[in-house]
């Protein structure tokens, strides 16, 4: 079987609280994007996982990867044959894209699909939890209001049909944690679930990323893409959740120089 996880902005997000656990009680938007990896799985014989990888290489011990994580925390419930797993990676990580989160998330619905688990759909969310904050928002995969550590969801009738999107991603990765870890919790003087019904044209000032003041403090070259899409015309632009992504919404076709972004830099468009 082979599915194709795609990535997801935070259009804003307010960090409310920090939880005694350590995690932060926030307010976001999840909007979809087309950007995706490729994951493949087949069955073996062999009773094992073996992971393969190709595109961007993720590294490490393959249990640490997520995909892997989903795969063993279903068998461990479930019984499952062994499986090959590919992973062609494509979208960026310490981007603020839940590119990660989406791979494990498509990996539970793969394996509930094509091994027939018939696994109901709040069973599949609280394994998405258990993998990752923004994990569930990627079984639905519909633009989302989310409370809670990120994993409450609420259907948010928001479209962005026909704006145009330049999503640029230095050669910088932030890490979630530390991201976390810079940020000032408070409640904003506009909430989010208000900020978010205004128009578009409305949003700058208002639709703000929390993470962007620390994130900027330490690399001021992601603040510079922020307003070098402001210069070509973006009507909204923003970080993606703990960055280092950032992303602006243009009427048209948007317009720019290489040179406008530093070296290295992984760009995408799309239209709505
Ligand atoms: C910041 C956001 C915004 O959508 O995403 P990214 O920008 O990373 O994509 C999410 O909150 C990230 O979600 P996700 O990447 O799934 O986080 P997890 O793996 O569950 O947690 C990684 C670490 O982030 C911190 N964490 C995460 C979520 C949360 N609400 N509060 C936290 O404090 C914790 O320190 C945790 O150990
Ligand atoms: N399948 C995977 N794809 C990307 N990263 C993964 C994966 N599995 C585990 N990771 C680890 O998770 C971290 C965060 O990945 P990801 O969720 O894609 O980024 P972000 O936090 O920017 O949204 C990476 O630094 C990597 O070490």
């Amino acid at each position: 079987m082979i599915v194709f996880p795609n990535a997801k902005i935070n259009i804003g997000l307010n960090i409310l609280r920090k939880r005694e656990d350590g995690y932060h009680e926030l307010e976001t938007v999840f909007y979809p994007l087309k950007l995706q990896d490729g994951l493949e799985f087949i069955e073996n014989h062999t009773g094992e996982v073996c992971f393969s990888n190709s595109g961007i290489e993720v590294g490490g011990n393959p249990e640490n990867n997520l995909v892997v994580k989903a795969y063993r925390m279903l068998a461990a419930d479930y019984s499952l044959p062994g499986v090959d797993i590919h992973l062609h990676k494509v979208i960026p990580f310490g981007a603020g894209l839940g590119g990660g989160s989406s791979d494990a998330a498509f990996m539970l619905k793969g394996l509930n699909d094509f091994f027939g688990l018939n696994i109901p759909s709040e069973t599949l969310m609280s394994y998405a939890a258990r993998l990752g904050a923004d994990c569930p928002f990627f079984l639905e995969n519909i633009p989302s209001f989310a409370s809670g550590i990120g994993e409450k969801l609420e259907t948010l009738p928001l479209s962005l049909a026909g704006w145009h999107l330049l999503l640029v991603k230095p050669p910088v990765e932030v890490g979630t944690k530390e991201a976390y870890a810079g940020v000032h919790p408070g409640i904003p003087d506009i909430r989010l679930r208000e900020a978010i019904q205004l128009s578009v044209n409305n949003w700058q000032g208002s639709v703000v990323n929390d993470f962007e003041v620390g994130i900027f403090q330490r690399f001021p070259e992601i603040e510079t893409i922020k307003e070098k899409l402001k210069e070509r015309g973006a009507v909204y632009t923003s970080m993606s959740g703990s960055g280092s992504s950032v992303f602006g919404l243009f009427r048209a076709e948007p317009m720019w120089r290489d040179s406008d972004f530093p070296e290295g830099s992984f760009l995408w468009t799309e239209v709505f």
